[in-house]
């Protein structure tokens, strides 16, 4: 021991540099021989280290998701793709992977950290906690809570297709998934805070949020690998962070935004006043009088749960609904049979049809479930963990068995379920609407099953409605 501090002492760099070249040696060897998921498939270099994912998503960059679907393709449906992580390609593994609430599953804690959002509910690893927090916003998205927001959908709808009709004519082009993103701002911004964000009134659609969230996005191969490294830049002074990484300096006015709102709400609350919108309350001013927990319901949590309604709750409809469009406007033979269906509910273009008259139309409810499928959700896996009990993997043939053991993050992308032959037939990267209508063209709700887009079991979307 006494030797050993005297060459501390003589060659102190020496010797760090054998103590770091023999632990980096044991993790690998770990990692490679010894690890609970030593022996399941996959390059050796995911399994060495997160550099390989890093270099997928930040250097190529962001084709992680691709290249898995390659690497299924060479290494089967159960591979590794990370010293931690498991990914399966497989439908057959979808209810066991996303199960009800009958089984405990944990988000993986790597796949939160890049949105710094770790106390909202989307944001929320353990399960039981989880369950606590969504309990407490779910009503708001229920089917009754939603129809109430139908008057300010259908207004800001008619705002929407004004400017549509004024931009008519004058030669210039519209961005139009620019268009949508400041429509679906405006509504679920309304619906959170009661606040106008009246971005249908801006000028070439420039939407501030949507600038924002694409560098939450944007930063993400980097937070998610060093955390630290987002929280470092946030506390410098904001025009540093502005010319050394501006994506970063987005994102931070993304969450100041949400703070913003949140104290806004707050100090509402405490006058009792309510906004003056057409529900006449929304999501956070119920939050804040509710029977939380103070920490629960306190603005220091709430914002997180306000930006995550707001990056969940826009972009993702925005790209929905923009390929739906261009689908639609590229095939005038799905163009033609829609108007045909729509016509004589909505013969006035100026009275908007109700949601349940729409909801009716079959091959109009076929053309978004196809849409869904085909812009997917979040491009991304969704890796959960079972905390406790082992997973099992049955392949769709029978031929594949594979047991995982509790506390192993496993994911699945709707980017490979949503092109798999065995479900969507040969066609499957074709945008067809037909394939969601039985023979009577009813909408046939087996394939449900296997559409991604919304994730499923207790992580689902809230705002499927
Ligand atoms: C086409 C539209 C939408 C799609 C494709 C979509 C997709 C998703 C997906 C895939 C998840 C799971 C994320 C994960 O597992 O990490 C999710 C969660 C969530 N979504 Fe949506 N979403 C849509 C619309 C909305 C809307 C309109 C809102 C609210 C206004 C919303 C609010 C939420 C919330 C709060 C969560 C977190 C749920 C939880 O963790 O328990 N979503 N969404």
């Amino acid at each position: 021991m006494i030797g050993l501090l005297k060459l501390l002492g003589d060659r102190p760099f020496e010797v760090l540099a054998v103590t770091a070249i023999i632990y980096y040696v044991s993790v690998a060897i770990h990692r490679l021989y010894f690890s609970n998921i030593a022996k399941f498939p996959g390059p050796k270099l995911a399994a060495l280290t997160y550099f390989y994912e890093f270099y997928h998503d930040f250097v190529t960059p962001y084709r992680f998701s691709f290249k898995i679907k390659e690497l299924h393709e060479q290494y089967g449906p159960v591979i590794r793709i990370s010293p931690t992580e498991l990914h399966v390609s497989d439908p057959s593994f979808i209810d066991t992977l996303y199960s009800g609430g009958n089984k405990k599953r944990d988000k993986y804690w790597m796949a939160t950290q890049n949105l710094n959002l770790g106390e909202s509910a989307f944001g929320t690893v353990p399960h039981d906690l989880h369950r606590v927090r969504r309990s407490a916003i779910n009503r708001f998205f229920s089917k009754g809570s939603v129809a109430k927001l139908e008057p300010t959908i259908v207004r800001l709808l008619n705002k929407f297709c004004a400017r549509l009709e004024e931009n008519a004519g004058t030669g210039q082009p519209i961005v139009f998934d620019a268009a949508i993103s400041c429509f679906t701002t405006d509504v679920v911004s309304l619906y959170a805070f009661g606040i106008d964000t009246k971005l249908l009134d801006v000028k070439d659609f420039k939407n501030d949020v949507r600038i924002t969230l694409e560098g939450g996005l944007k930063s993400s191969p980097v937070t998610k690998q060093w955390p630290w490294v987002g929280k470092l830049l946030a506390s410098l002074p904001e025009s540093w962070t502005v010319k050394m990484a501006p994506e970063f300096a987005e994102y931070f006015k993304l969450q100041n935004s949400a703070i913003q709102n949140i104290k806004q709400v707050e100090k509402e609350v405490a006058e009792g006043k309510r906004p003056e919108t057409d529900m006449g309350t929304t999501i956070f001013h119920e939050l804040m009088e509710s029977n939380l927990s103070a920490f629960e319901k306190s603005a220091d949590r709430l914002w997180q749960e306000g930006q995550s309604v707001i990056g969940a709750g826009t972009e993702t409809v925005t790209w929905t609904l923009a390929v739906i469009f261009f689908h639609v406007f590229t095939k005038p033979r799905i163009m033609k049979k829609l108007m045909e269906e729509l016509y004589p509910i909505y013969p006035n273009p100026d009275e908007i049809p109700s949601q349940a008259s729409l909801e009716r139309l079959q091959y109009l409810t076929a053309v978004i479930y196809e849409g869904l499928r085909l812009s997917y959700g979040l491009v991304t896996r969704l890796p959960r963990v079972s905390p406790v009990e082992p997973m099992v993997f049955r392949s769709m043939d029978g031929k594949i068995e594979k047991v995982i053991p509790p506390g192993v993050a496993v994911g699945m992308s709707s980017l490979i379920v949503h092109h798999d032959k065995r479900i969507w037939g040969d066609d499957a990267d074709e945008f067809v609407p037909e394939r969601w209508l039985n023979e009577d063209g009813q909408k046939r709700r087996d394939l449900d099953a296997y559409l991604l887009s919304f994730s499923k079991g207790t992580r689902m979307c809230l705002g499927l409605q």
